[in-house]
């Protein structure tokens, strides 16, 4: 790493997004917050923004003067927020209600610099086609949905529940690549060596908070 360039940390326990931001050619090291997610907020897109942020100013608390990236994840069907099932129950139900229906996935980006606070929301249309109780037992017995948002993987198993998407896939995963990307170089985050870029969906926009 350059000198010059800023100390990142990635402010997330989740294996995914470690993955994906080691993707982006950065070099950063982990610190989890441990902050709870709690939060009374029920609109899916500024509740992912709020947990986000949460995640991000605890661990930029105790790093002044480093960039934190936090990010945080969560599904939305016909206004029915789903978060981590509890248990293979709640596993089936959130199966259920996702099958053969269209679902928002909500992926909250914050990064903390000493340039301020910047918090956007990517949004990703998913499809599950119609499932067998079956098939929801199935999937559900694996246990791989029960740490993920929505109680499910579409990264793994859980990629054969899935009939379509639109928008962001690495979104699903966790970790909008295109976002963290204009978010961290406009932190002064090098991407790939570059603070910069030609493409103008990637050239830094104002902090706030908005959907794709
Ligand atoms: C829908 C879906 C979610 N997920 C994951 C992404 C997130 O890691 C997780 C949602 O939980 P989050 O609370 O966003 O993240 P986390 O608890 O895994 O990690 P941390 O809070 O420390 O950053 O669900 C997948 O991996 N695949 C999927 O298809």
């Amino acid at each position: 790493m350059n000198v010059t360039e800023p100390q990142v940390i990635l402010a997330s326990g989740s294996p995914r997004r470690r993955e994906l931001l080691g993707n982006l050619g950065v070099s950063f090291r982990v610190v989890v917050s441990g902050e709870p997610e709690d939060s009374p907020e029920t609109n899916p897109l500024r509740l992912a923004a709020e947990l986000a942020t949460l995640k991000a100013k605890a661990v930029a608390a105790l790093h002044p003067g480093a960039v934190i990236i936090a990010a945080d994840t969560v599904v939305a069907v016909d206004g029915q927020l789903l978060g981590k099932p509890a248990d293979a129950a709640e596993n089936r139900a959130f199966l259920e209600a996702l099958s053969g229906r269209t679902h928002q996935v909500l992926t909250g980006v914050a990064v903390q610099s000493g340039a301020g606070l910047s918090c956007e929301v990517e949004r990703t249309d998913v499809t599950f086609r119609p499932l067998t109780a079956q098939e929801i037992a199935y999937y559900a017995g694996t246990g791989e949905g029960l740490d993920k948002a929505g109680g499910y993987g579409i990264q793994s198993v859980g990629m054969a529940l899935v009939s379509g998407i639109q928008g962001d896939y690495s979104n699903v995963v966790g970790f909008p690549l295109t976002l963290v990307t204009r978010l961290l170089r406009g932190a002064g985050v090098p991407v790939w060596g570059q603070t910069h870029s030609a493409d103008p969906d990637l050239a830094p926009q104002p902090a706030g908070v908005s959907s794709a």
